[in-house]
C-alpha cells in the first residue's frame, strides 16, 4: 500500500484545502477530501489510502472517532486533526490509538513533523508485526515436529500466543455438532511459564459439573463466525445466560474475552477463546492479528487433527490429564522479578514480545514499582544484551550539565571543558539507553533528544563533527505524560517518538496477591545480609500489608522489611507499624518509642518541608535549601520513603 497516498477528512473546507496544499508541496499524494465519514468511507473503498488526516466533528452523525474504529478494523492508519480540547473528547478520541494529533490551528511544520513520526510508528510497528508472524510460524513448526503429546502440543501453541495476545485462561475446542458432545480443553495461566490443563474430568471436577451437564452448558455458547472481542461489560452482556463461557468466567474470574474461529478444510470449525481478568485486554489490533494468524492456526489444527488421540477425533471428555500443572522448560526469564500477578504477567508478556526489537520502550508507572528493573530485563533479553546499557537519571541531573552529559562536549567548549568528554549516547553505541524519569528533562534537551532520535546522530557541544549513533531508547517516567503534554512541558513529537511500545506497570496496591511473594523475597535477603534468623512473616501482619495503600509501591514494601528485619527480636516478624498508621500518633508517643520511629520523624520533617515549598525541591524557595541537603539526597530519601513528588503519600 503506498503510505504516501492521503485521504483528508475534514468538513471546514477551507482548512482541508490547506492542508491538501501542504501535503502536495511536500510531495504527497491526497487522493481526496470528505467531509462525512459516509464520503470518506467510500473513498477509502475507492482509494485505498495509506494514511488518513481525521477531523472529529464531521457533517452528519458520525464522528472522527467512529470513523477511527473502522480504520483500525481494515488497519489503516490515522492522525486526528481537531481543535477539540474537551476532555472527554480526547479520551475517547486517545482510545482509538490514532498515529498522532494534531491541535488546531495548526503550522505547515506541525503537520508534516506529526506525519512523519506517524509514518514511523506505524513502520515500525508492521516491521514488528511481520516479525510476530515469522516467529510464530517458526515455533509452530517446531511444536508440530517435537514428540510432546497433542495436549501439550496447544499449549506450546497457546504459550507461543501469549505475548501477543495475552490470556489468563484459554479454551480450545471443536463447534458442537451435537448436544451430547463435549470437545474442549482449558488452560490457566497460574505463572509466567506455568499453566494448568484443564481437561474434561478435572473440570468436571473444579465445576461440580457433570459430563452432560457442561455438554448442555457448552451448547449454549455463541460461536462467533468472525474474530470477536468483548471487553466488560459486552461480556457482561453475552454470559446473561448460562454456559460453558460462563462457567469459565466465574470459575476463573475473567472479564474480557477475545474469540478466534478456525476454519478446517472439511467445513468444521474449532476456535481459541482467550480470556483475561482484565476488563479490557483485547482491542481492536488483535483482531488483525487473528487474520493474520488464521492460515498459520488452520494448519496448526488441521495436523493436529491427524496426531495420535487426537482430541478433534476424540470426546476430549474421555481425557484425563496426566500432568495437572506444566513444569517450566525453560529457564525464567524474570527470575528475581517477584509476582504472579496477572498485571504483571502482562508486563512480562510486553517484555518478551518487545525486547527483540529495536523499538524504543516507555515504561509508565509510578514510584518504586520496579521500572528499572524492566527496562535491564529488556535489555539482557535483547539481541544487543552484550552490549553496553547506559543508565541515564534525568532529574538527578543540574539542567546546565543534561546536554553535555547526554551528548558529550569537546575539551575548551565551554568554561570549565578541560577534557573531551564522551557523552553517555555515544557511551551506549550499540547497546540500549535508559532514560529514566524522561518527564523530567528540560524542554531544549528535549528537542534536541528529538533530533538524535530522528537523525540517528549527535554531536558534542562544541564539535565540528557529528557522528553516528545505533542506540535503542528506553524511557520511563512517573509523570501523567498525556497531562505534560496538554500542560506544553513535554514535546508533543517526542512522546510520539518515544511512545512507540508503552509499558504500564501497576502500582503495588493494585496487585496486592504479590505482596506476600515479594515480602518472603526481601525477608530473605535481608535475613541473609544481617545475618539474622528470621524465618517468616505472621498471617495478622501479612493481613495488614495488604490493607495498606503502598504509595512508595515496591521500594516502601523493601525498605519496610528491611527497617523490620533489623528491629525484631523473634525469628517471625509478627508486628509491623505500617507508615499511615504511625503519622497520626507520632506527636504523642512516648519517648522511647519515638526513637524507634525516627525514620517516620524524617519522613514528617521532609512531608512538611514539601508542604512548605509547595512541592518545590530545587532551586530557590525548593525544600532542599530549607532543609538543607543537596536535592538529589532530597530526591533518593523522598524515594526511599515512600514520598511522591506532589508531596502526597
Ligand atoms: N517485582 C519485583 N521483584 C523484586 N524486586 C523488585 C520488583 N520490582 C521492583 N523491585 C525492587 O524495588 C526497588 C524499586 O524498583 P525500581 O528502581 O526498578 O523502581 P522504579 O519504578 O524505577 O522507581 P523510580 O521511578 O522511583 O525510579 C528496587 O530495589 C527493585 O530492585
Amino acid at each position: 500500500m503506498n503510505r504516501k497516498k492521503i485521504l483528508v477528512v475534514e468538513d471546514e473546507f477551507i482548512i482541508a484545502d490547506v492542508l491538501s496544499n501542504i501535503l502536495k508541496t511536500a510531495g504527497y499524494d491526497v487522493c481526496g477530501i470528505a467531509d462525512s465519514v459516509t464520503e470518506a468511507l467510500e473513498m477509502i473503498d475507492e482509494f485505498a489510502p495509506g494514511f488518513v488526516l481525521l477531523d472529529i466533528y464531521l457533517k452528519g452523525k458520525l464522528t472522527g472517532i467512529d470513523l477511527a474504529h473502522r480504520l483500525t478494523e481494515i488497519n489503516t492508519p490515522f492522525i486526528y486533526i481537531s481543535a477539540n480540547s474537551n476532555q472527554k473528547v480526547l479520551e475517547a478520541a486517545k482510545v482509538t490509538n490514532p498515529y498522532g494529533f494534531v491541535i488546531k490551528p495548526f503550522r505547515e511544520k506541525d503537520v508534516l513533523i506529526a506525519l512523519d513520526i506517524a509514518m514511523y510508528r506505524y513502520e515500525n510497528q508492521l516491521e514488528n508485526g511481520l516479525r510476530q508472524i515469522a516467529v510464530l510460524q517458526k515455533k509452530a513448526a517446531e511444536i508440530l515436529a517435537s514428540t510432546i503429546g497433542w495436549e501439550h502440543k496447544i499449549l506450546q501453541i497457546g504459550k507461543t500466543l501469549q505475548p501477543y495476545i495475552p490470556f489468563e485462561f484459554l479454551s480450545v475446542g471443536m463447534k458442537q455438532e451435537d448436544t451430547g458432545s463435549f470437545y474442549e480443553i482449558g488452560f490457566s495461566r497460574i505463572g509466567f511459564d506455568e499453566y494448568q490443563l484443564i481437561g474434561g474430568t478435572e473440570l468436571m471436577i473444579v465445576t461440580n459439573h457433570k459430563q452432560h451437564e457442561l455438554a448442555k452448558l457448552k451448547a449454549n455458547d455463541l460461536t462467533d463466525l468472525i474474530a470477536t472481542w468483548y471487553d466488560e461489560n459486552e461480556l457482561e452482556v453475552l454470559l446473561k445466560k448460562p454456559s460453558l463461557k460462563k462457567l469459565f468466567a466465574d470459575t476463573y474470574n475473567l472479564k474480557s474475552h477475545l474469540s478466534m474461529p478456525i476454519s478446517l478444510s472439511d467445513g468444521k470449525v474449532c476456535y481459541f477463546n482467550f480470556y483475561s481478568r482484565r476488563p479490557d485486554a483485547y482491542q481492536a489490533d488483535h483482531l488483525v492479528l487473528c487474520n493474520r494468524l488464521q492460515l498459520l492456526l488452520t494448519s496448526f489444527m488441521e495436523s493436529m487433527r491427524h496426531a495420535p488421540n487426537s482430541p478433534l477425533i476424540n470426546k476430549l471428555s474421555d481425557y484425563t490429564p496426566k500432568q495437572q500443572v506444566k513444569a517450566t522448560e525453560q529457564p525464567n526469564p524474570f527470575s528475581g522479578i517477584i509476582g504472579s500477578s496477572h498485571l504483571l504477567l502482562t508486563v512480562f508478556d510486553n517484555v518478551v514480545q518487545v525486547s527483540k526489537s529495536n523499538s524504543s520502550v516507555l515504561i509508565l508507572g509510578e514510584s518504586g514499582t520496579g521500572k528499572e528493573k524492566i527496562a535491564e530485563r529488556i535489555h539482557s533479553l535483547s539481541l544487543r544484551k552484550d552490549k553496553p546499557f547506559i543508565r541515564i537519571n534525568c532529574a538527578a541531573l543540574p539542567t546546565s550539565l543534561i546536554d553535555s552529559e547526554l551528548f558529550g562536549h569537546e575539551k575548551g567548549a565551554f568554561t570549565g571543558a578541560h577534557e573531551r568528554k564522551i557523552g553517555r549516547f555515544e557511551q551506549a553505541h550499540t547497546g540500549t539507553i535508559f532514560l529514566d524519569e524522561i518527564g523530567e528533562l528540560p524542554l531544549e534537551s528535549q528537542s534536541k533528544l528529538l533530533r538524535v532520535l530522528q537523525e540517528k546522530e549527535i554531536e558534542r557541544i562544541g564539535g565540528r563533527v557529528t557522528i553516528k549513533t545505533d542506540v535503542r531508547i528506553i524511557a520511563a517516567t512517573n509523570r501523567n505524560l498525556d497531562k505534560e503534554v496538554a500542560e506544553g512541558r513535554f514535546r508533543l513529537d517526542l512522546f510520539y517518538r518515544i511512545n512507540v511500545f508503552p509499558i504500564l506497570m501497576p502500582p503495588l496496591r493494585e496487585r496486592k496477591e504479590d505482596i506476600a511473594d515479594l515480602a518472603r523475597h526481601f525477608l530473605n535477603i535481608y535475613a541473609r545480609k544481617t545475618g539474622k534468623t528470621v524465618r517468616g512473616i505472621s498471617p495478622q501482619v501479612l493481613e495488614s500489608m495488604k490493607r495498606y495503600h503502598w504509595p512508595g509501591n515496591i521500594r516502601e514494601l523493601e525498605n519496610l522489611i528491611e527497617r523490620n528485619v533489623l528491629l525484631t527480636r523473634d525469628d517471625m516478624i509478627n508486628s509491623m507499624v505500617l507508615p499511615t498508621q504511625l503519622e497520626q500518633p507520632i506527636a504523642v508517643m512516648p519517648a522511647e518509642t519515638v526513637v524507634t520511629t525516627m525514620i517516620e520523624g524524617e519522613r514528617a520533617h521532609i512531608l512538611a518541608a514539601l508542604k512548605k515549598c509547595n512541592g518545590k525541591i530545587w532551586g530557590e524557595g525548593g525544600a532542599a535549601g530549607l532543609l538543607n541537603i543537596p536535592p538529589t539526597t532530597l530526591n533518593s530519601k523522598m524515594k526511599k520513603l515512600g514520598i511522591r513528588k506532589d508531596f502526597g503519600t
